[in-house]
């Protein structure tokens, strides 16, 4: 059965057996799941394939970031697994997510390709110490302004800027990180939206790492997070 779920599950874990125990207790119907650097760098692509034997369609979160070209294959690379979505660094430039997009239309690639606007663990103060004097959503809009000329299918951004995404760039999928139901821990996000707040402002896909991983009772967690949105 296809999956209508919003919930993409981050499983930041650093060894494989826990991730697939973790994976094994959801329902692949009732979530995607997302493999990020932590992950793929202890076990590498058999992740890929063992996450989709169990059902799941997989985001293959490594935010590439290179010159075009590296960044165009790894991507095709990644593509050719039958990852459900990957995405690159906006920063990167127009010629790197133009090589992204050629590449996977040569291939007929189905995978979604994502644009990561500005990471949702930095605020205002943040961007100040990297020289960048506009506000997390107005940086947000400049790159997405870019993705959406370079022809990704979405952005990656923090739902406090869903609303304004979705009004201007309708078309693209809205993934949004920083998810945080009532009176869950912070961690290390600042521009944190609860699950239902981030779906009225028109988040497409919710992904949601600690709030599920790090709890007593995983499924009935994400079941929680459901319930929240119905
Ligand atoms: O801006 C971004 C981009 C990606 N992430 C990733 O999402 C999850 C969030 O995990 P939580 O435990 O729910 O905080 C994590 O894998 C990040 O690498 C992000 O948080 N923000």
């Amino acid at each position: 059965m296809p999956c209508t779920s919003p919930v993409i599950v981050a499983l930041d874990f650093p060894i494989v057996a826990d991730a697939l125990n973790l994976a094994k207790q959801l329902d692949p119907t009732k979530c995607r799941v997302k493999v990020g650097k932590e992950l793929f760098t202890v076990c590498g692509p058999m992740i890929i394939d063992e996450l989709q034997k169990l059902g799941f369609d997989v985001f293959l979160d490594l935010k590439f970031h290179d010159i075009p070209n590296t960044t165009a294959m790894a991507v095709k690379v990644a593509a050719s697994m039958g990852v459900w979505m990957v995405d690159i660094h906006c920063v990167g430039g127009m010629a790197m997510m133009q090589a992204c997009r050629n590449v996977l239309d040569q291939t007929k690639s189905q995978t979604l390709l994502i644009g990561v606007t500005v990471l949702t663990s930095l605020g205002i103060d943040d961007l100040k110490q990297l020289s960048i004097t506009k506000s997390p959503e107005q940086q947000v809009l400049s790159l997405a302004q870019l993705a959406a000329e370079a022809g990704l299918d979405g952005l990656v951004s923090s739902a406090q800027e869903a609303k304004s995404l979705k009004l201007n760039f309708p078309h693209l999928k809205l993934v949004t990180p920083g998810i945080r139901p009532e009176g869950s821990s912070k961690d290390d996000q600042q521009r944190i939206v609860t699950p239902a707040q981030a779906i009225a402002d028109g988040s497409d896909y919710l992904v949601i790492g600690r709030p599920i991983t790090k709890s007593e009772n995983p499924e009935q967690a994400l079941e929680s997070i459901l319930a929240s949105l119905a």
